[in-house]
């Protein structure tokens, strides 16, 4: 479903790689975790999958296609089989619940028809059937990441991209997050997930893949959040004592961030970053939507591998 052959990512020349010869297959229906300290690369790897940023070297397959290979204006196709899901749950604050799930359908040009059956039952799928007409801040974090995933699902992507999904939540909140993700997966979508959320990874006990350095130093079946593998930042090895990098060598001043000559607190420098990131995503898929709306024959051409929405539209008729 996913596979990195000898993948490295540089962001500017002379620092160090945010991900360093990754070697790496997700296979379809697999529920992977990210595990790895900030700085790490995990959004890196994901921001590949989406063809956001392209690798320095080696190659990325998604659904068997080379990413380097498909043309700018099929990414939107590639995106679309692509659910994505923040920490920061990037609703847009001027729309409704029930508005921002059928706003990921209206940008495809779905049959109004089918927008008004899907969007009740992904609310529904969510738990969240009586909260349609709340706006986001109306909602509560976890109502709101429910709304975010519902979004993200319903045009039942093969793939669902999960970048800290429950870092903003407690953890009662947290574990139906996860149930939910697991339901997804369960239903046949392959779900990675960034995350620093150790009871979450301890307690599904799926295949956890750990990243220092951009670097993956564990990839486990069934894993827990620590581990035994030395170079292991989160399990507290490299802490004390000489510090791991990507290549291996000593770097005191951080172990995941070997490049950065003043590193930012964890988290600030990340969540800056996704500030811009989101306000560059509502502008464009804003941009799209007008695009999308206006561009009448999307709405008679639903993907071909669309399986489920074709199957939608015949219910219809
Ligand atoms: N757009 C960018 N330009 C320059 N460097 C970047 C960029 N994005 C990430 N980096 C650097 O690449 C490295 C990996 O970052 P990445 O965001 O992939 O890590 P992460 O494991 O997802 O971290 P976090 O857990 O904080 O989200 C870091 O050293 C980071 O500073």
């Amino acid at each position: 479903m996913i596979r990195f052959d000898n993948v490295t990512k540089t962001y500017l020349r002379g620092q160090s790689p945010a991900v360093e010869n990754l070697d790496i297959e997700f296979a379809r229906g697999e529920f992977v975790f990210l595990v790895g300290a900030s700085g790490s690369g995990k959004s890196t790897l994901m921001r590949m999958v989406l063809k956001e940023v392209a690798p320095t070297r080696g190659s990325v397959h998604v659904a068997g296609k080379d990413l380097a290979r498909i043309p700018s204006w099929r990414v939107p196709a590639l995106r679309r089989d692509i659910g994505m899901v923040f920490q920061d749950f990037r609703l847009l604050p001027s729309k409704t619940a029930y508005q921002n799930i059928e706003f990921a359908l209206a940008v495809i040009g779905t049959p109004r028809k089918v927008v008004r059956r899907l969007v009740p039952e992904m609310l529904e799928m969510v738990g969240l059937e009586d909260k349609g007409r709340r706006l986001p801040h109306e909602l509560s974090g976890g109502e709101q990441q429910r709304v975010a995933i519902a979004r993200a699902y319903v045009n039942r992507p093969s793939i669902l991209l999960a970048d800290e999904p429950t870092g903003n939540l407690d953890p009662a909140t947290a574990e139906g997050i996860l149930d939910l993700l697991a339901e997804i997966n369960e239903r046949g979508t392959t779900v990675v997930m960034a995350t620093h959320d150790r009871a979450a990874v301890n307690r599904m006990r799926r295949r956890v893949v750990e990243m220092v350095g951009g670097v993956v130093v564990r990839d486990e079946e069934g894993g827990g959040y620590e581990s035994a593998v030395e170079d292991s930042v989160i399990s507290g090895h490299a802490e004390d004592g000489e510090s791991v990098t990507a290549a291996g060598t000593a770097d005191p001043a951080d172990p995941t961030r070997p490049s950065d000559p003043t590193p930012a607190p964890d988290g600030a420098e990340s969540a800056d970053r996704a500030g811009r990131d989101h306000v560059d995503e509502v502008r464009a898929s804003e941009d799209v939507l007008e695009e999308d709306l206006i561009d009448e024959r999307e709405a008679q051409h639903l993907d071909a591998d669309d399986a489920a929405f074709a199957e939608d539209e015949e219910d219809h008729r």
